[in-house]
């Protein structure tokens, strides 16, 4: 199944690219250091999931790394500062990612990690935050904070931990092993193992699968799964998705209606449902 894809924006550190039939991947391009992450990598990929969520045309979105060695080695430790990532030297740091994690866990569609090669210290979080992750027989996890002196006790420690247990998770950050990919099927980092050969059209066809289904029963799934997880934010995705079907009724219009014309809303006519 293969993907005539076709480049949308114009970007240094990553690639945005539409399938053309509603898939778009989101590619971290800088090989040359296992697609590590600097600010502007991250810059890049949050206007690249922007503009996917905008385009109505778009329903799922895949994000991977460029060529077979890594999805993401995590922070590129050559721009780490003594406060954060250094966008430039000389200014002040910041972790760029703790904002991405947000956006793609508010994102109301599917992001799906595809992965091949390393996904270790902040690309295995990155991993973790998507809803679904494929994985390339080749695919090794692994943390690294406590190795460079780093840890994320956010996302990265809790997600991990709901998803794999607690004890896992510990031994995941404590002790910073590799998994090869059959570990991480069995322990449920990821939803599936495919040959590498395999990878893109496997992920693919799950994508494929997902755009067959109501694009709002799968937004209000995954703020649904969100809800308990993400506390009040995440509850908040969930309640302002139900505005966004509330608006829409005649009850609420009828309260839009009245203060436009500027008299007392006629509520009574709407059923106090049981
Ligand atoms: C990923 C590896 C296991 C791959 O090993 P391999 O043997 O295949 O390749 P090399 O080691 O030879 O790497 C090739 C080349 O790439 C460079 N490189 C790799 N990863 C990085 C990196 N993260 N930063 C900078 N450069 C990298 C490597 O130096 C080589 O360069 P040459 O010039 O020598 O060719 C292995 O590379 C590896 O273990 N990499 C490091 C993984 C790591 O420790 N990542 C950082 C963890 S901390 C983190 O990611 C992090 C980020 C955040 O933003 C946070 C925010 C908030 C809280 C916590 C955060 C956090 O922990």
């Amino acid at each position: 199944m293969s993907v005539d894809w076709k480049q949308v924006g114009d970007y240094t550190d990553i690639r945005l690219d539409y399938s053309g039939d509603g898939i778009a991947k989101v590619t971290i391009c800088r090989p040359e250091v296992r697609n590590a992450f600097r600010p502007q990598t991250l810059v890049e990929i949050s206007d690249a999931l922007d503009v996917a969520r905008e385009d109505t045309s778009i329903g799922v979105i895949v994000l991977t790394g460029q060529g077979d060695h890594a999805f993401c080695s995590g922070g590129d430790q050559r721009v780490r500062g003594d406060t954060g990532y250094l966008s430039e030297p000389g200014k002040p740091g910041r972790f760029h990612v703790t904002d991405l994690h947000v956006q793609i866990r508010r994102l109301p569609k599917p992001v799906v990690a595809m992965i091949a090669g390393y996904a270790v210290g902040g690309g295995q979080v990155l991993q973790l935050v998507c809803d679904l992750a494929i994985a390339a027989d080749n695919a090794r996890f692994g943390q690294t904070g406590p190795r460079v002196g780093s840890f994320d006790g956010g996302f990265g420690a809790g997600l991990l931990s709901n998803l794999v247990g607690a004890r896992k998770a510990k031994e995941i950050w404590f002790l910073c092993r590799q998994y090869d990919a059959r570990q991480a099927l069995e322990m449920g980092l990821v939803n599936a193992v495919v040959p590498l050969a395999e990878l893109e059209a496997e992920t693919v066809a799950w994508c494929r699968e997902m755009l067959e289904l109501s694009p709002f029963a799968l937004r209000m799934l995954k703020a649904s799964f969100h809800a308990a997880e993400d506390g009040l934010a995440g509850i908040q995705q969930l309640a302002h998705d139900a505005n966004l079907l509330f608006y829409a009724s005649e009850e609420a219009k009828e309260g839009r209606e009245a203060y436009k014309d500027k008299r007392r809303p006629d509520f009574g006519r709407f059923p106090r449902r049981p």
